[in-house]
């Protein structure tokens, strides 16, 4: 057997293992160079993402990933044009799982691996686990960090994805408050996501399918002559395999190609903080999903009033409350101080007062863009496979559970072809083509055009025109705008869901959405989909 394995051979910060081949014979243990300008990086993120550690009181990496300490710094390095940021105060990160100590430390030995996967978030740890569940050799390459993100859910979906232990609180009902009128209840429990429950829960997925772990940042991926993927890592290591699948986030550019001339990538920003209150206004029984009255009355002309943004309330008791200041999508991003300064003019508005804040959250999620392009060789996952819902910011659930199905099909795959000579045949770019095909079939790209149609009409509007577009969209027979909301809509469905959109919308915003049809490029995008057999 040839033995790829690391060419750098010291201390062991992290151990590459290769648990299936106990005939290794040789412990390779892989140094890990400590990272110095992305300690604070994290590709562990379905979202790109950077966290700090408890002790920081502000972190902001720019787009080279350079750490800069204060807000004077945070602006010349560009302000809302970063990628992605955010932030934990006073939140002790040391109780969370290390995932370098979690999965098995068998050292490799001379073996290919079959898959690799990139990035260690959830859409990584879970099609990792899936992989190996189905007997493929799978590695895992990331940094070592926790999830950072905070996650909000439909409790049933994460019942139906086995992971109710992972939710730590829940309201039976949700609301949307759109104005002065009475909230519209939407019949349906959400859960706030415990992030460190869910990381042991997908570990433990990873340990028990036996996946591999190479603690690490992933410098490149290059091709072998015969055929064999070979993962470039920090240190000098190289990692061979048949196929390597990214799921690094959504700023995974370097490893992968997109479609030329897609739509423009639009911003989902958030400031969240988690506080304890006083005068707290809101029922601790039901999660807020929106709240789009605006009771600072911000004048017409001002920038506040340039961005409509609403409140996402989720109330752990009656004085401890996670609010977060969202703008659904923009073409640029909402500058973070505005989101800020949104939020505390609201809250004193609303006559909350804040005693205490235990955490504070800078969320940056790019949403619609072009997808991959699905002749490369590399495989994508989660948010680098363009797998978040253009229209609302979401993807933790879809990755989850689109996650056997995938792995599936690249196990099937690799079984199909395993011969020598097709690997020298560079037969792999085929094999790849069947699973990007999986992730995005015809079906599949029909139904995010019109997403993507969706997201660039929400980004003309101002607040008035979004609450009478939300006030149409909440009067919808429930199950279409579940199925809106969880992606579980057909392209068929939406046909039906656009047209009964129409029937009911007031005529202002019908006249919208035709013109809209007619003059947007994404409008002709969707129509050209929809007739593409
Ligand atoms: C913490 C976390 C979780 C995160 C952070 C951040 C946040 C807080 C976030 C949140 C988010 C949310 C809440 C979201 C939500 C969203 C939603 C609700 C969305 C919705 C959307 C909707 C839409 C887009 C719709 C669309 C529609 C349409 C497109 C229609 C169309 C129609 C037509 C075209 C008609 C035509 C007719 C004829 C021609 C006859």
């Amino acid at each position: 057997m040839e033995c790829f394995g690391a060419r750098n051979m010291t201390a062991t910060m992290a151990v590459f293992t290769c648990p299936r081949f106990t005939d290794c014979n040789i412990r390779h243990k892989f140094s890990l160079l400590k990272q110095r300008r992305f300690t604070n990086l994290s590709a562990s993120s379905s979202l790109r993402q950077i966290k700090c550690s408890a002790k920081s009181d502000r972190c902001v990496v720019d787009k080279q990933g350079i750490s800069v300490a204060d807000e004077e710094d945070y602006v010349k390095a560009g302000g809302s044009e970063l990628f992605f940021v955010q932030m934990q105060r006073t939140k002790s990160m040391e109780s969370q799982s290390k995932l370098s100590e979690k999965l098995a430390q068998i050292p490799i030995g001379n073996c290919i691996l079959d898959l690799v996967v990139i990035g260690c978030g959830p859409a990584g740890l879970a099609l990792a686990a899936e992989s190996a569940k189905l007997g493929l050799n799978v590695g895992l390459i990331g940094p070592d960090l926790p999830f950072t993100n905070n996650y909000g859910v439909w409790q049933d979906e994460f019942i139906g994805l086995g992971l109710e232990g992972c939710i730590e609180h829940s309201w039976k009902d949700t609301l949307v408050y759109l104005d002065d009128a009475d909230p519209i209840r939407i019949g349906r429990a959400y859960g706030r996501v415990h992030r460190d429950l869910l990381h042991e829960e997908l570990l433990r997925r990873c340990v028990e399918s036996g996946v591999s772990y190479l603690s690490s940042k992933v410098e490149r991926i290059t091709e072998a002559p015969n055929g064999y993927s070979l993962i470039e890592c920090e240190g000098n290591i190289t990692i061979p395999c048949r196929l390597a699948t990214v799921a690094s986030g959504a700023a995974s550019g370097k490893f992968l190609e997109y479609e030329l001339g897609g739509p423009r990538v639009c911003v989902q920003t958030a400031y969240g903080i988690e506080v304890e209150v006083e005068n707290n206004p809101y029922d601790p029984d039901l999660m807020v999903f929106m709240d789009y009255r605006d009771f600072s009355k911000h004048k017409p002309e001002s920038l506040e009033a340039k961005y409509p943004t609403f409140l996402y309330v989720m109330a752990m008791s009656p004085t401890k409350i996670f609010f977060e200041e969202t703008c659904l999508a923009s073409r640029e991003a909402m500058p973070f101080n505005l989101l800020k300064s949104k939020l505390m003019s609201r809250l004193k508005a609303m006559g909350i007062r804040i005693t205490r804040t235990y955490e504070e959250e800078w969320s940056y999620i790019p949403v619609g863009g072009s997808l991959p392009n699905t002749e490369q060789k590399n495989l994508a996952f989660g948010a680098a496979a363009s797998m978040v819902h253009p229209a609302t910011g979401y993807s933790v659930v879809r990755s989850l559970s689109e996650a056997p199905n995938y792995a599936a099909v690249i196990a099937k795959i690799l079984r199909q072809d395993q011969s020598k000579e097709m690997i020298s045949l560079g037969k792999y770019t085929n094999i790849s083509k069947q699973a990007w095909e999986t992730l995005w079939p015809l079906e599949r790209k029909r139904q995010r055009a019109f997403f993507l149609f969706g997201l660039s009409h929400i980004v003309l509007m101002d607040l008035e025109g979004t609450r009478t577009f939300f006030r149409t969209f909440f009067r919808l027979p429930k199950w279409m705008w579940w199925g809106f909301l969880g992606s579980s809509l057909s392209s068929t469905d939406l046909i039906i869901f656009a047209l009964y959109m129409f029937v009911i919308a007031p005529h202002s915003l019908r006249m919208e959405l035709v013109r809209h049809l007619l003059s947007d490029p994404t409008g002709a995008t969707m129509v050209k989909a929809y007739l593409t057999i």
